[in-house]
């Protein structure tokens, strides 16, 4: 008997010309937009017309539409509509620095200035300053991809200074910049900037970024600002060394997006001051946009109203103010998405479908443990473990261990604080020993993040749970505070006498790090939550104290084995988990949902084991889909590649070409392209080409056939994307062909060219002429010569 297919409830919405659909999901929950008719975007990521996005992750956004549009919505969570938004203002300040690019390119192309005030030459750089919750990072967005979108080979840089819970393109705790080519798409707050190549699928993608990362390490600015200080004059200085080698790109402008403790005035003042000050002399700002914030305005004009502009844009009604529960929800996603890629459970009916525009098959990532031996890594912590903040010290007191100091930490100590830590792993140093300094750690970039997941203190060993293969000999790598997997690693560590590991490492929570987490790593002699201990792989038998989220995006059995470092033998791969086949096979998938109808996880739906009550989190989720498969789908990369940027190389992937992925529509299936793979299409071919059975020559005809269609189509899509993007300014006031700096351009390009035509066409004639004259004066004076002979 054939299964019955679940149904999508679908609802449709007529949003008229500025209006916004605002959406907020539970967590566990899904959610697909189709647009069914007109233009809408996602914080200026542009939609495709027939094409289904899926949402998950507990994301909360916004479909917005300048002209009006018809979209069509399934299984809908909280919803409304709102006809009044800020993007007319976000609009305008798109097209001030849209100006300021334009100008600025202008002058580094050498092309005459009509206007002699430098300043207005300088392209922008942008700091976006804001209380918690004002859209700091969707403004940051919507103006990245506006640029990104304008048609004119923009490739802004973003950069995030918010260690707090934005991640950099990997993990929370980091600061970052990037050059965007193409738009950022929103889907989930996993990864609300991009995606980084190293998490992107290894197929095309358009939304691949090359990010250079720091790792500050915590989740607070005030819990070290030297160090955040430091960190910011370090990207800073990349990226005008970047600016440096590629004026062009120059001309694209920076965007950054700020904690909101840069604006907030209970971070201490003093610190807070500083690190703007920072910001603003390490990306040379030279316009600060405070979104929705009276007294912040009227506090950065008295400080830099002189030197800079600034200006403030109003806060969004549609902007979610978040608990901190959520935050730390976030962090949980962010990492486990850095490790597992993304798993989403499309609503009921939704059989299609893409995620951040790109296929939800391909999100799926697998990450390997590996066993390696003590000295292979170095480890390191950034000041001292307990560090209150330099202000609160008592009056003359000195710290016995500098805020900057790298210390390093000892995986054999029991308070080593490794186990189940998020750890950044850092470029190599400098292979000349003299030229290494104190504090040179503080200057590597990261090249990826690791997770001790079991210290064998007795075998002098330790796994780690790494997103590829690679060696780690010689490197260093930097804890933090953030913890992965603190309430499994309290309650099912396995203690030996000397030998403590973590058995359910998969099931794993990342928490910036409490003092008390930290007892969880100590021998269980030592502990007073012995009875919670499990001898037995697999645990179980521990107590979850903490409320589980309700319905995880996907829930299944977690069949992950517990990482085996006792095995001296397997000294690199010990086991990976993976998630993905699942998801890739319907029937697999279509037994998942129906055995787990409910909210909550109903273990073993996937793989066929029992089901138990007990609600899995989200890392049996993501664990649960390992199959063996998985493997064969990632490619092994050497340590070489072992490396999430590349960002001065000046290299860009080949795919990461500036076209809004929005010119890819679908066929229609009657299309000549998709028809002329048909058998009668293929006889039609034949006798219009008289071919008879040569059916080799056919093809080659329908290759060339598809090639020309598929010019076609593109071309006709960029323009129909151009023209929409030209209506869409035209909307705002600003008529492209009228557009003052481009058409005085234009205008005097035409001239020149007008004026070296006609000077060509002048000099011919005026050459003309000058013969003719000759001419004619030597005939007359021949003829009065002659006359005068005569006479
Ligand atoms: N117009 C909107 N409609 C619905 N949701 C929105 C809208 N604008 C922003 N949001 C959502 O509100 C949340 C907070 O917005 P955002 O992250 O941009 O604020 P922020 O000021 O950067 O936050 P933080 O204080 O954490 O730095 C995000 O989940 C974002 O997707």
């Amino acid at each position: 008997m054939s299964e019955k297919k679940p149904v999508a409830e679908t609802k449709t919405w007529d949003l008229g010309p500025e209006n916004e659909y605002r959406f907020e999901l539970d967590p566990g929950t899904s959610l697909a937009i189709k647009l069914i008719e007109g233009h809408a975007e996602i914080f200026g990521f542009e939609l495709v017309e027939g094409k289904t996005y899926l949402f998950g992750y507990e994301c909360k956004a916004a479909v917005f539409t300048w002209q009006g549009c018809v979209i069509e919505i399934s299984e809908p969570s909280t919803e409304y509509i709102s006809d009044e938004t800020p993007m007319q203002v976000y609009g305008n300040l798109h097209i001030a620095l849209e100006q300021k690019r334009v100008r600025a390119l202008r002058q580094i192309r050498g092309s005459p200035v009509p206007n002699q005030d430098r300043a207005s030459q300088d392209p922008p750089r942008v700091l976006i300053l804001g209380p918690d919750d004002a859209g700091k990072t969707s403004l940051a967005k919507i103006l990245v991809n506006y640029a990104v979108r304008a048609g004119q080979n923009w490739t802004p840089f973003l950069a995030n200074v918010d260690p707090s819970h934005k991640g950099g393109w990997a993990a929370p705790g980091t600061v970052s910049v990037a050059p965007v080519s193409g738009p950022i798409p929103t889907a989930s707050p996993a990864n609300p900037l991009g995606s980084a190549a190293s998490t992107a699928p290894m197929s095309l993608s358009a939304n691949a970024l090359l990010p250079l990362v720091y790792w500050y390490g915590h989740p607070d600015i005030k819990k070290n600002p030297l160090l955040m200080d430091r960190l910011i004059r370090n990207l800073g200085s990349n990226i005008m060394d970047r600016f440096d080698l590629d004026p062009e790109g120059r001309a694209s402008g920076l965007i950054v997006d700020t904690p909101s403790a840069f604006a907030s005035s209970s971070s201490s003042n003093e610190h807070r001051q500083k690190l703007i000050k920072a910001c603003i002399d390490a990306f040379k700002i030279n316009i600060i946009v405070v979104v929705g914030h009276e007294k912040l305005l009227v506090e950065m004009k008295r400080t830099y109203g002189s030197s800079l502009t600034v200006v403030k844009v109003p806060k969004s009604g549609g902007v979610v103010e978040v608990e901190d529960a959520y935050r730390r929800r976030v962090h949980n996603y962010q990492i486990h998405t850095y490790m597992y890629g993304q798993v989403l459970r499309p609503p009921p009916g939704i059989a299609d479908g893409s995620l951040g525009g790109e296929n939800v098959h391909d999100l799926v990532l697998s990450p390997l443990s590996t066993v390696i031996n003590f000295g292979e890594l170095q480890f390191y912590r950034i000041g001292s473990d307990t560090m209150a903040p330099s202000d609160v010290l008592p009056i003359g007191a000195t710290r016995s261990v500098s805020e900057m100091q790298p210390v390093p930490v000892d995986p054999a100590s029991p308070c080593s604080g490794l186990l189940n830590m998020v750890l950044a792993l850092l470029s190599p140093q400098n292979p000349d020993e003299n030229e290494r300094y104190d504090e040179e750690l503080l200057d590597l970039t990261v090249v990826g993040f690791l997770v001790v997941t079991s210290i064998d203190v007795a075998k002098k060993r330790l796994t780690v749970l790494a997103p590829n293969r690679g060696s780690f000999t010689g490197r260093a790598a930097i804890l933090g505070s953030y913890e992965w997997g603190v309430r499994n690693c309290l309650l099912s560590v396995t203690c030996l006498t000397n030998d403590y590991n973590v058995e359910r490492f998969s099931s794993g929570f990342l928490f910036p790090m409490s003092p008390l987490s930290r007892l969880a790593q100590l021998p269980a002699s030592r502990r007073a939550y012995s009875s919670f201990f499990s001898s037995k792989s697999g645990g179980g038998r521990f107590v979850n104290s903490a409320k589980p989220t309700k319905g995880t995006v996907v829930t299944a059995k977690n069949n992950t084995k517990p990482d085996s470092p006792s095995d001296p033998k397997t000294d690199t791969i010990s086991s990976a988990s993976t998630a993905g086949d699942a998801l890739r096979n319907p029937n697999t998938l279509s037994d998942a949902k129906s055995s787990t109808s409910g909210a909550a996880g109903q273990a073993g739906s996937i793989s066929g084991a029992p089901s138990t009550t007990q609600p899995l989190n989200l890392a049996d989720t993501f664990s649960s889909l390992s199959t063996p498969q998985e493997h064969n789908r990632q490619l092994a990369i050497n340590p070489k590649d072992f490396k999430i940027h590349q960002f001065f190389s000046m290299h860009r992937p080949l795919l990461l070409i500036n076209q809004p992925p929005s010119i890819f529509r679908p066929v229609p299936s009657n299309h000549p392209i998709t028809s002329s793979l048909k058998p009668e299409a293929e006889e039609a071919i034949r006798q219009k080409y008289g071919l008879g059975g040569h059916s080799s020559e056919l093809f080659i005809d329908a290759d060339a056939e598809a090639a020309r269609q598929l010019t076609r189509a593109l071309t006709i899509s960029k323009a129909g994307a151009t023209m929409s993007w030209e209506a869409t300014l035209k909307h705002l006031g600003l008529d492209v062909s009228k557009e003052a700096d481009r058409v005085n351009l234009q205008e005097q390009f035409d001239k020149e060219w007008n004026e070296v035509l006609l000077d060509s066409t002048k000099r011919k004639r005026r050459k003309k002429m000058k013969k003719h004259k000759l001419k004619k004066r030597r005939r007359v004076s021949c003829l009065s010569g002659s006359s005068s002979e005569v006479l």
